[in-house]
């Protein structure tokens, strides 16, 4: 069964992913941490990009707050100039930059009146919007913009030129005065304190010092140094990144990447992702603007950065607000509950581009790219994708399931065939989708215990080559068994310090389950067995079946309806036994073959929602 091969990209779509483009761009309100609409568009911290560089005419037309600041009105250009094309047909990205150029005068005007009425109930997005809680007027004035950062910046630091502008700030180089790191040159990130309008906003600058103390130490995470402030701004001192973005490497090749220039990319990627992810970080706005080049050489390495939007996240939590930016954001996110998945759907799309030169979802205007993002499947068909490996096809597609259960986890993608032997040296991280398996496999009943081991038989090569490294990751001591022991010694080395403090008690708490006893490499199979990511396999038919047999040969008994509901931790109520009666089969009142699919999916016990903005 090893050569089982992946179904095309589900319920394959063949139309075009192009949808009428003159939606209002819906998101504006969207989300909960907008005061108000207008607000919201002046505001800088407005949490979503929009790649219409029209909103941004009509932000500057209509702000009347004066929220709008050089940073915010320099980015339509920036945008426009980095414009992809869109994926059908797949054209030659300089070509359109090119010509996009030359029309960027008329279009930006063109455009810029194109702004029709908002449309009532699409896609739910208008609908949500009408959750947005409203905020006080004049919340401004009793924020407290002291962040308890050290307030000798320019005593330490030499500020130089300006070498970069994003929404909410701007960097500079600069130099250490003295102490540690006198003479050495840096990168500051300076946000203003006039931006943060908001509590919420005030939290984010909060956090995303807080994030990149945390992680920085990874070799593909920006080197945080220190977090300055004064009356006017907020600095952050970090690595000076002197390669610029992966963005502009992408673009001055001409937007293609072959398979081989490709992999190191979304390698250093995948790894720095998995890291955070491990960490209890998504990152949230994962796009090739916010990785740079260490320097200008070809092979240097690639360097995560911007924190601005990303977020602490537990083991079992999921996030609800809508932030990121259009092209790269996952279908679950724009449905208000997602987690670390989110950040592996942005790497897919990075993927794509890298290897086509266009973007998977397009449109010309947000609602539409939303449209593209939740409905639209990404388009295999034209160049170059029919001269591409067939590995390199299935990465991507697994990247980009819209159904984040079945979706590769960025540990996972590390090992997937298209990019598992390109570095022989390199470390797989613990997959935090492992745990998550685990940790419903402790707690579910012996008889879906049963199920999963069951199912587990059936795993195929490539499944089993990541069970492995998994396995022999967490059993440090290679004596076959995985204990709680063995995972705290396989977590603390090279774990940051939140990490050993907080991180690995709480994974320890979860996993309780093996406080009296080890776990070898068959069970670990039956605990880490992702039911959704198997069932997208070709063989899935075939493997449930023979999983079934199995089954049915030794783990199938007698159960009945009471013991079943009390099982899946469901109430007793009729309507749920009017459910139940068919997972049983009348005969002899085992599971029947329905049932046991069932009890593999497990039952969705709702996962706290943590709620910040
Ligand atoms: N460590 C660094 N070294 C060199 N350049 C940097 C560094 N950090 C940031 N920059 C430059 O500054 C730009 C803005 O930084 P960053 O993306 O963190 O700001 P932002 O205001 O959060 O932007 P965004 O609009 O993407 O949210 C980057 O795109 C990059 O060009
Ligand atoms: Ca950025
Ligand atoms: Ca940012
Ligand atoms: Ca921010």
């Amino acid at each position: 069964m090893g050569g089982c091969t992946s179904k095309p990209s589900p319920s394959g779509r063949p139309d075009n992913p192009f949808f009428p483009g003159n939606d209002y761009p819906l998101i504006d309100n969207s989300t909960p941490t907008n005061p108000t609409p207008s607000a919201a568009k002046a505001s800088p911290f407005f949490p979503f990009y929009t790649p219409s560089p029209a909103r941004h005419r009509r932000n500057k037309s209509r702000d009347v707050t004066g929220g709008e600041s050089k940073s915010v009105t320099s980015t339509p250009l920036r945008q426009l100039r980095r414009a992809f094309n869109p994926p059908s047909p797949a054209k030659h990205i300089r070509a359109a930059l090119r010509r996009r150029k030359g029309k960027k005068e008329a279009a930006l005007s063109a455009e810029a009146t194109e702004a029709p009425p908002p449309e009532a109930g699409e896609e739910g997005l208008s609908a949500e919007a009408t959750e947005a809680p409203p905020q006080e007027e004049g919340e401004e004035v009793g924020l407290d913009k002291r962040f308890g950062f050290a307030r000798d910046l320019h005593s330490r630091v030499e500020l130089g030129d300006e070498i970069g502008r994003g929404h909410f700030g701007y960097t500079c180089s600069a130099k250490f005065r003295k102490g540690e790191l006198k003479g050495q040159v840096v990168a500051v990130k300076i946000i203003p304190k006039s931006k943060m309008t908001s509590a919420i906003a005030i939290e984010d600058v909060r956090r995303e010092v807080k994030i990149l103390q945390a992680l920085s130490g990874h070799k593909n995470l920006v080197q945080f140094y220190d977090a300055f402030e004064d009356n006017a701004n907020v600095y952050i001192a970090m690595e000076l990144c002197e390669g610029g973005e992966l963005l502009d490497r992408i673009l001055a090749r001409g937007g293609k990447y072959s398979e081989d220039d490709a992999k190191p990319v979304i390698i250093q990627i995948l790894n720095v992702v998995a890291f955070c992810h491990l960490h209890g970080v998504v990152h949230r706005d994962l796009k090739p603007e916010n990785f740079l080049y260490t320097s200008k050489e070809e092979n240097s390495q690639l360097k995560a950065i911007d924190f601005g939007l990303s977020d602490f996240v537990k083991p079992d939590e999921r996030l609800n607000d809508i932030v990121g930016s259009a092209y790269y954001v996952a279908p679950e996110v724009l449905h208000r509950s997602y987690t670390t998945e989110a950040d592996v759907w942005s790497i897919g799309v990075i993927a794509y581009i890298l290897l086509c030169g266009s973007r998977p979802f397009w449109a010309r205007t947000e609602s539409g790219i939303f449209r593209a993002v939740l409905k639209a499947d990404p388009s295999f068909d034209e160049a170059p994708w029919p001269f591409l490996s067939s590995e390199a096809k299935d990465f991507v597609k697994r990247l980009l399931f819209k159904d984040p259960r079945r979706r590769m986890s960025a540990s996972q993608a590390l090992m997937h065939p298209w990019i598992r032997g390109y570095d022989r040296d390199m470390n797989v991280p613990f997959d935090i989708l492992i745990f998550r398996q685990m940790k419903a496999y402790l707690r579910s009943s012996s008889l879906r215990k049963a199920a999963l081991r069951a199912l587990s038989k059936t795993l195929i090569t490539d499944e089993i080559i990541y069970l492995k490294t998994q396995f022999s990751f967490l059993s440090p001591n290679k004596d076959g068994f995985i204990t709680l022991g063995s995972i705290r010694s396989a977590l603390s080395s090279n774990a940051t310090d939140e990490m050993k403090e907080t991180r690995i008690p709480e994974f320890l708490a979860l996993l309780n389950g093996l406080q009296h006893r080890g776990m070898d490499f068959e069970e670990f199979c039956a605990a880490a067995i992702n039911v959704h990511q198997h069932e997208s396999l070709d063989c899935w038919e075939e493997s449930i079946r023979h999983a079934y047999e199995l089954f049915e040969r030794n783990g199938n008994r007698a159960i009945v309806i009471e013991e079943l509901a009390s099982e899946l931790g469901v109430g007793p109520a009729i309507t749920v036994h009017s459910v139940l009666h068919d997972w049983i089969r009348h005969t002899d009142g085992k599971l029947s073959f329905f049932g046991f699919a069932k009890l593999l999916h497990g039952v969705s016990v709702r996962p706290s929602v943590k709620t910040t903005r």
